[in-house]
């Protein structure tokens, strides 16, 4: 793929987020090249150690979290904190920004060639390193994703609704295809880990139970499950052809509130999916009113198209 000296220039780039968005494209476009050799290259899906949120980390899960790390550094990133990183990391010191970014997203299918991506967060910094992160979703001023899959997509918002870009190999550089991503309203399919059904609380049995029942159930509706194990993929479905995706809190010692970690994965996530006129919440209120209490915290989350977001809210009105 050519090389281009700013893979991402678009006037809808707020222009002080312009250099760190450039950087994050450059190594994402690094990244689809690793993975797109697979088996040619460099080992990736090997367990090489554990994170700071007890989780394995993979051979790519490394390699992008340091590609990241040094890619920012050149940037206005103060706070760098990552999913692969016990600690926040401090980068330029005179930076405005802090940065939190889930480096590889759905490490369990590096081998499997399914798609995997990185999730990224941005706030204004402050000067405490976790100070900066621990704050409501609704201060984040930039959000998004990149998906290595079939098409290297960016999608990303800056709270003026969310855009949507994909990579051109023939040139090297992301190009516009959406400058208003609308989640669609009307969608029969919804995404949960239904191997955990028998740990869930009764208000996510209850609901996945109606959605199973099909047209002659409440929902008046036969339904599709999908569960790509990849967060980047299940939000690109969803903000495109709409449904509704969980992972609720459950039974399983450690997994109170979900799987899923609020700085890095849960607040960009549901920013992107609300400036995309869907709902996010954790099953109950708007993430976007949510701060975690912890870097590696994790939360609840529910998002997709409107209505079937607040059915779900329905079901714990109903469960009180
Ligand atoms: O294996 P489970 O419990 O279904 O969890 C799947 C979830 O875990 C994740 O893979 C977690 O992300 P990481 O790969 O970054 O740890 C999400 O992408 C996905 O939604
Ligand atoms: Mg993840
Ligand atoms: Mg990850």
């Amino acid at each position: 793929m050519p090389e281009t000296a700013n893979p991402l220039s678009n006037p809808l780039i707020p222009a002080d987020l312009a250099p760190v968005m450039s950087a994050l494209c450059k190594v994402a476009i690094d990244l689809a090249g690793i993975i797109a050799r697979g088996p040619l290259g460099q080992s990736l899906g090997h367990e090489v150690g554990e994170n700071a949120g007890g989780d394995g980390q993979k051979a790519l899960d490394v390699l992008a979290d340091d590609m990241f790390e040094a890619a920012l550094r050149q940037t206005s990133v103060r706070w760098y904190a990552s999913e692969e990183q016990e600690t926040v990391l401090p980068l330029n010191p005179a930076g405005r920004y802090a940065l939190a970014i889930d480096p590889l997203d759905g490490s369990s299918n590096i081998d499997v060639n399914v798609s995997i991506g990185t999730i990224f967060s941005i706030f204004e910094a402050r000067d405490a390193a976790e100070d900066s992160f621990l704050r409501p979703a609704s201060e984040q001023v930039a959000g998004g994703y990149v998906i290595y899959g079939p098409q290297c997509c960016l999608a990303v918002t800056f709270g003026k609704g969310t855009l949507m870009f994909v990579l051109d190999p023939a040139t090297g550089r992301f190009e516009l295809v959406n400058d208003a991503m609308q989640t669609p309203g009307a969608s029969k399919e919804y995404a949960i880990n239904a191997s955990n059904h028998r740990h869930w609380d009764p208000a996510i049995r209850a609901y996945i139970e109606d959605c199973q029942a099909g047209k002659t159930g409440p929902h008046g509706q036969d339904s599709n499950m999908r569960w790509v194990a990849s967060l980047v993929a299940e939000t690109h479905r969803i903000l495109t052809r709409g449904g509704i995706f969980l992972y609720p809190g459950d039974a399983r010692p450690g997994y109170e509130k979900g799987r899923l970690r609020m700085v890095y994965e849960v607040a960009p996530i549901a920013f992107l999916v609300e400036q995309a006129g869907g709902l996010a919440t954790d099953g109950r209120t708007p993430i976007m009113d949510l701060a975690a209490d912890a870097l590696h915290a994790r939360s609840p989350l529910v998002f997709g198209s409107p209505d079937k977001v607040r059915q779900v809210a329905g079901y714990y009105d109903k469960a009180r």
